[in-house]
């Protein structure tokens, strides 16, 4: 049955390919070679209707680089391709990689909690942390270049895990945990699978040193959250006849604490499952998304400036936290975000489970029940069919309401797009927002260039995320 979907799928061009494991050749090899591979099947993408064909090993995947079929594949297609399957002894049934029919009750009850109102009592734990942050590069000001990633990760991780499960776990003045170097060996080798077709077969991988470690970390950070779940469970359920809503007693309720006594009775298992999924999709990504942005103000002096002079038109020579009020003020600065998110899309691609036969309009082909969809998100944000001449070219004024309103609503999506689109969009937003106004009220940013890309999983650049601070 290859050959008939193949038949099937006759009109999409195909990479050449080897006999049995077809095109997995395109993702052997560094990972700096597996994006430029993942550009030429763009490009091969490009000039034909916006999809190719791809065969890894008995396989096939459509890879989709425009916005129209990419909003029907996002629309319809609600279920995680099976590459997702390896995050499964780490997330379990976490909404990240949840079954459809999970999913859909648990996303529902997990959708107020990351409701604009909710998050939003999270901003004072944000601005603790943005301000622990600017104190920390302190060290940094006036000296040549330096990495700032690894500062900007170990703040949001801070604010992932106080405002998920009220650990305040001080990542940013102690950065080396049993619990850290534990989940950062699961990530390394996870991400080793996802990339390494012959690590995938678990027979394969079994005999491999890797796999004893992976278990032997996974358990590690399972232990820690079910720890944190079994504490809190305890206390929830000591106070639960004084506390009612969300900031009763003048505290805020974490993420974990919301999700107690609900429609949905969650195991103490299922828990720990969201949780971990929670703060493993919002902190590299989010991190991610400040850093380049750093770098693009450091390039562009006249955005940095235009941002800087929108800072002190809100909050004066202040150096307070932002608020909602201000965030919301923000305009320039968030058309810069959205820009750096277009140009560096952090999660480049998005793999979904083709479940019944749909058609693609834009490619004006049937996909079979059964194959998998990629949806390139990186290619449709740098595609000059979506976005002009200039695709590549930083300018945040294509984000004015006026330039927006002829796009596909599918032609921007960081955050991927329908129902099961990122929960924590809005959260993430506000966290990048504040960190960065709280930056660049202090410092003055330089850069060269964010240089030459590669992929794991997410978008990186191979340098590192180099940027010159100086006090202003
Ligand atoms: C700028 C930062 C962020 C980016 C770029 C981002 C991106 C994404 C994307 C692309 C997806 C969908 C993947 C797919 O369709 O297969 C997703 C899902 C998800 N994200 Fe985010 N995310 C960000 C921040 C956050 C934050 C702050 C949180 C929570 C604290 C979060 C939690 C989640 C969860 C739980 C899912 C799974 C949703 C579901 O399947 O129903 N993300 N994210």
């Amino acid at each position: 049955s290859s050959w008939k979907l193949d038949k099937l799928t006759a009109k999409l061009p195909v990479p050449p390919g080897l006999p049995i494991i077809g095109n997995a050749m395109l993702f052997i090899g560094n990972t700096e070679n597996i994006l430029k591979n993942l550009e030429n099947i763009a490009s091969l993408a490009m000039r034909h209707e916006g999809a190719v064909k791809l065969w890894l090993g008995p396989k096939l995947y459509i890879a989709i680089g425009n916005a129209e079929d990419a909003q029907v594949v996002l629309e319809n297609c609600l279920e995680k391709d099976s590459v997702y399957r390896f995050l499964r002894p780490w997330l379990g049934q976490g909404l990240f990689i949840a079954p459809l029919g999970l999913w859909k009750i648990h996303r529902r009850e997990l959708l107020p909690v990351f409701h604009n109102k909710a998050v939003e009592e999270y901003l004072p734990i944000i601005s603790e942390q943005a301000d622990v942050l600017v104190k920390n590069l302190a060290e940094q000001s006036g000296k040549g270049e330096f990495d700032v990633l690894r500062y900007i990760t170990a703040c949001t991780l801070d604010i992932v895990f106080e405002t998920s499960m009220g650990e305040r776990m001080d990542v940013q003045h102690s950065p080396d945990t049993p619990y850290l170097r534990a989940r950062h060996t699961v990530m390394t080798i996870l991400n080793k699978r996802f990339f390494k077709v012959w690590l995938q077969p678990d027979l394969l991988f079994n005999l491999t040193p890797y796999a004893k470690q992976q278990k032997e970390n996974i358990e590690l950070t399972h232990k820690f959250t079910d720890d944190v779940v079994k504490n809190r469970r305890l206390q929830y359920e000591t106070n639960q006849n004084k506390e009612t809503n969300q900031q009763s007693g003048g505290r805020i309720k974490t993420v974990l604490e919301m999700l107690f006594g609900r429609e949905v009775d969650f195991t103490d298992e299922q828990l720990r499952e969201h949780i971990d999924s929670i703060t493993i999709a919002g902190n590299d990504t989010t991190a991610l998304v400040i850093a380049y942005t750093l770098i693009l103000l450091g390039i562009h002096q006249d955005a940095q400036e235009k941002v800087f002079q929108e800072q002190q038109c809100i909050i004066q020579n202040s150096k307070r936290g932002a608020t909602k009020e201000d965030l919301l003020c923000m305009n320039y600065l968030e058309r810069v975000i959205k820009e750096s998110m277009r140009l560096y899309t952090v999660v480049p691609i998005i793999a979904r489970k083709v479940d019944k036969e749909i058609y693609l309009p834009h490619s004006k082909v049937t996909l079979p029940a059964g194959v998998g969809a990629v949806v390139g998100s990186f290619a449709i944000h740098r595609s000059v069919n979506e976005w002009g001449d200039n695709a590549n070219e930083f300018d945040p004024d294509r984000f004015l309401p006026e330039r927006s309103v002829d796009r596909h609503p599918a032609a921007f999506i960081p955050f991927s797009y329908g129902s099961r689109n990122c929960i924590g969009r809005y959260f993430g937003m506000i966290i990048i927002k504040s960190i960065i106004s709280s930056i660049i009220r202090t410092y003055k940013i330089e850069a060269n260039e964010v240089g030459p890309l590669k992929v794991e999983v997410l978008l990186f650049p191979i340098k590192g995320h180099q940027i010159k601070i100086t006090k202003r």
